[in-house]
């Protein structure tokens, strides 16, 4: 006989958080987002924490390498989308590891016999006005020398000449050792006048460059999520189809995290491809998922998934729900993931962080889901507002708005469904639609992130894990909801982007 769970499916709206006791040191300034990203030892640190808890939908209206780079600039990642051909994919996910995050790998190498001629076409290919002089020129050889576009004219100088006359020599060129921060890097760049630092390892030879130019940039950024080589770090969606193929060729481009993406995660396939992954590439973490309720997520864990996305049917876009029934409030699904989680990390020793994937309409929501013991969030509405979305930004007689349109809608050709078959989309389970634009994401994220913080000074946290342990929620009715409102007529309406 079917059965009928206790308790209903709640929405992240039916909740309120009640304030706690606000210490005199528990303000804004204070405050760290910082979380888990992947399985790890409970009481040892993730080895891969955000900086802040938001990543976006593994939508090709959404995750794009711009939207990529700038999300990963405020601490937060990218998964790549899948809906493409894995050369495509691959693309993506070298455009965002190749941008420069302060330290950067130079493209601009010549060989100290190397004629000014061929410095100056080295130059002109590169669009970059400083060279490394290494010994065999390449970006990693021994550091001879730096040159400039300033240490040489066309008129001045014979270009037959080789560059080493030209150059200005590593014994008269400051540098520093590969273990400096980029703090300590710009600091000396100002200090000592320079206009570039070059880093080396401890056998001298090159591993990055960092400009002054840069300095104004990489300041206003002082969370990004880099790797260990201080480049941008970036996930990328799987599915449970190509993926022997799909994730060797990410992995080769220096994919970061994978995630499987799909509508369903309680499934044999999930935990196949899971399997597999571990087994062939153990170094790579894999979330999986969708899930909604704690037997699902403890499938998940236990098939080896490094973390384990949460939600059917509450993405704003999503219509699942209407088409096949499935589903659960987001709010409900997450409270029950997240006690399951606990249980996991109590039996077992792993912690598996869990993703509230989808349901989160107003920035509180996001604070909410925190509360209520996400340890991180994925959004799709909310990113493809921004200018650094793929969608197409259009007039309307209001202003503008953003094409956005779900996986599961014909417009969206899953091709890995649908193509392989060569079938037709039976029946789609995503809307194609438009979201009101909110320009930059930079800006649009700190007032989120500003919102955050406020409601965790008035609950008393300044860490996540203590926002969750002492968190006081209470289910508002229908009437309370109602004052929650302004009841005036509203001059003008508070800044918002949600
Ligand atoms: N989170 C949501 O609520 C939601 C809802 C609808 C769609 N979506 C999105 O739509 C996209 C497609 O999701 P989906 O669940 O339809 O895709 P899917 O590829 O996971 O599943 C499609 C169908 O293929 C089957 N299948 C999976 N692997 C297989 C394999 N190796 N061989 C044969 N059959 C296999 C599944 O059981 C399912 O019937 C995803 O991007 C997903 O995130 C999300």
């Amino acid at each position: 006989m079917a059965q009928i769970i206790a308790g209903v499916s709640r929405t992240f709206n039916e909740f309120l958080l009640l304030p706690n006791r606000t210490s005199i040191d528990c303000s804004p300034d204070a405050i760290d987002l910082s979380t888990p990203l992947m399985r790890h030892v409970v009481g040892e640190a993730s080895p891969i924490e955000l900086r802040s808890p938001f990543t976006s939908a593994i939508m090709q209206s959404v995750s794009s390498p711009e939207l990529a780079i700038a999300l990963a600039r405020n601490g937060g990642l990218t998964f790549l989308h899948h809906n493409q051909s894995i050369e495509e994919q691959v693309a993506d996910v070298r455009q965002v590891k190749n941008f420069k995050a302060g330290f950067v790998v130079s493209d601009t190498n010549v060989r100290p016999d190397d004629s000014l001629a061929e410095l100056a076409r080295v130059m002109e290919r590169t669009g970059h006005s400083t060279a490394a002089v290494t010994h065999d020129g390449s970006a990693s050889g021994r550091l001879l020398g730096l040159v400039t576009s300033r240490d040489f004219h066309p008129q001045r100088h014979d270009l037959s000449d080789p560059v080493s006359g030209r150059m200005t020599p590593i014994e008269n060129l400051p540098h520093a050792a590969c273990d400096l921060t980029l703090s300590q890097a710009n600091a000396r760049l100002w200090d000592e006048r320079l206009d570039c630092l070059p880093v080396l390892d401890v056998d001298g030879h090159l591993e990055y460059l960092v400009f002054r130019s840069d300095y104004t940039d990489n300041k206003r950024y002082p969370g990004q999520l880099v790797d260990r080589d201080k480049r941008l770090r970036v996930g990328a969606g799987i599915n449970t189809h190509d993926y022997r193929e799909r994730v060797p060729a990410l992995l080769d481009a220096g994919v970061d995290v994978l995630c499987l993406d799909s509508s369903d995660g309680y499934s044999d396939w999930q935990s196949q491809a899971l399997s597999w992954v571990k087994k062939h590439y153990p170094e790579i973490p894999v979330g999986g998922g969708n899930v909604v309720d704690g037997e699902a997520f403890t499938f998940l864990a236990e098939a080896g998934a490094d973390f384990v996305k949460v939600g059917v049917g509450g993405g704003a876009i999503c219509i699942t729900r209407d088409q096949k029934g499935i589903g659960r409030g987001q709010a409900s699904a997450v409270l029950d993931v997240v006690a399951a989680r606990d249980i996991f990390a109590e039996r077992t020793g792993h912690y598996v962080p869990v993703c509230s994937d989808g349901g989160l309409v107003h920035d509180y929501h996001v604070a909410l889901a925190l509360a209520m013991g996400a340890d991180f969030v994925m959004m799709g509405r909310y990113f493809a507002r921004f200018d650094q979305a793929p969608g197409a930004k259009l007039p309307t007689r209001d202003g503008f708005v953003k094409e956005h349109w779900g996986e599961g809608s014909n417009r969206a050709h899953n091709w890995q469904r649908y193509g392989q078959g060569g079938q037709a989309l039976i029946f789609e389970e995503g809307v194609d639609g438009y979201v009101p634009y909110a320009g930059d994401l930079n800006e649009g994220l700190a007032l989120t992130i500003a919102k955050i913080k406020a409601t965790m000074v008035s609950c008393g946290a300044t860490t996540l894990p203590k926002f969750r342990d002492t968190a006081r929620l209470t289910l508002v009715s229908e009437q309370s909801l109602q004052e929650s409102h302004a009841n005036v007529v509203v001059r003008e309406t508070p800044a918002s982007l949600d």
